[in-house]
């Protein structure tokens, strides 16, 4: 049996536990030849790294979050000195630790607005959140990073992608609107390589380990943060962001839609809410929607927490794939399906932008097919009342 020592260490160090072999339905223990044998292996390592040390700053942020620190980008999403920050942070040490490959990034943010006169205070705090939080990383004779580095390393993530070679694909803070509120959200980085995700990595701060519903139950409540990381082929993992032993997570194995609960956004601006309650009656399910922000969603979906995960924008909004590609692969990983509303798989490889019909959905193979029925029926529904 072995345990990865930390998720800081950029290369994954495994030494032989005594932990006995345990199972419950949905986690197990990793195992030595997942952890060696990974294409991906240096760069899930770098991935971690950059994701747990985004977190950090991320968390430092969330505690003492000051009205200064959030801005409104020209389309009047808000943004904050730890989306800035972390996007920094995720970009330096991806290109630091893997400098013998070529490095394109697409991440959501840009330094547009940081360049702009009356922002040097602003970038002055990001750069001295960056800083505190490489401070520890003695292997980068860069540092300390000036406030022009932090921009050059925030305009990385200038790439758009594509179908050739291999992409980075960054959201430096998913779901900043429950960041703001304290409450999900989550550090997304996934690999593309050929135009398909290969490798996930989900930083979740506010998770917690214990599933959700059962934290008064279990001892492990009050253990939150949690890292989810996934290599293509080679299943789904999850443990903690200070750096506990992984563990092999499945999806829910419900088959009776009436016993699934489901997923969706904490923002009803988001995903159209009496839709997923149309087609949530439509299969009989009972439990109330259970309403989260980020891409936490997937990583609780992925250990199978709840079965369904329905997000369906209103007309016209298109999805960004830094929105979805670090979380669709944590949950296909760990054995689910993630598609668009007519069943097509997610097509990563057009650029920054997903081509979806109607939206995004998330399950185990076996619910699939009725809950693709019950949304069509809704959808059509839905239009003829129109
Ligand atoms: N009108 C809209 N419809 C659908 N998604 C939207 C939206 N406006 C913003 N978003 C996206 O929803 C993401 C949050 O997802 P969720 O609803 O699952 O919490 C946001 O990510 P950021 O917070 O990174 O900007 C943003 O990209
Ligand atoms: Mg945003
Ligand atoms: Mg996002
Ligand atoms: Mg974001």
């Amino acid at each position: 049996m072995y345990i990865t020592l930390s998720c800081l260490r950029a290369t994954t160090i495994v030494v032989p536990t005594l932990i006995p072999k345990t199972k419950t339905s949905t986690f197990s223990l990793i195992t030595s030849s997942s952890l060696s044998m990974s294409t991906y292996h240096k760069e899930l390592a770098a991935a971690k790294k950059a994701a747990c040390l985004a977190a950090r700053l991320c968390q430092k942020v969330q505690k003492s979050l000051l009205q200064s620190d959030v801005q409104a980008k020209l389309d009047k999403s808000p943004v904050t000195v730890a989306d800035y920050g972390s996007q920094a942070v995720v970009s330096f040490v991806l290109e630091h630790e893997l400098s013998a490959e070529p490095f394109s990034l697409v991440a959501e943010e840009d330094s547009g607005d940081l360049r702009k006169d009356g922002s040097q205070e602003t970038l002055d705090r990001i750069t001295m959140l960056v800083n505190d939080t490489l401070a520890n990383e003695n292997a980068y004779s860069a540092l300390p990073l000036s406030a022009e580095n932090v921009l050059t390393a925030i305009d990385k993530g200038i790439s758009e992608g594509g179908p050739v070679g291999r992409h980075w694909v960054l959201d430096p803070i998913d779901g900043t609107k429950g960041f703001l509120r304290g409450d999900q959200y989550a550090i997304a980085l996934a690999l593309l390589d050929r135009g398909r995700v290969v490798l996930g990595v989900l930083a979740c701060p506010n998770l917690s380990l214990a599933s959700i519903g059962m934290q008064t139950q279990q001892s492990s409540a009050s253990q939150i943060g949690c890292l989810f990381s996934a290599v293509i082929g080679e299943g789904t993992f999850m443990q903690s962001l200070d750096g506990s032993s992984p563990v092999k997570v499945n999806v829910s194995a419900i088959e009776n839609p009436e016993e699934a609960s489901f997923f969706e956004s904490f923002e009803a601006a988001h995903s159209l809410h009496d839709l997923t309650s149309s087609i949530a009656k439509k299969l009989g399910v009972k439990a109330p929607p259970v309403r989260i922000d980020s891409q936490a969603k997937y990583g609780a979906l992925s250990r199978g927490d709840g079965a369904i995960y329905l997000r369906f924008p209103h007309a016209g909004y298109r999805e960004k794939i830094w929105d979805h590609a670090a979380g669709s692969i944590v949950v296909t990983e760990a054995g689910g399906l993630v598609t668009d509303a007519a069943g097509n798989p997610l097509d990563f490889s057009k650029g920054k932008y997903l081509d979806l019909y109607h939206g995004i959905v998330a399950t185990n193979q076996k619910l699939m097919p009725s809950l693709l029925k019950a949304i069509q029926e809704s959808i059509d529904e839905k239009a003829s009342s129109l």
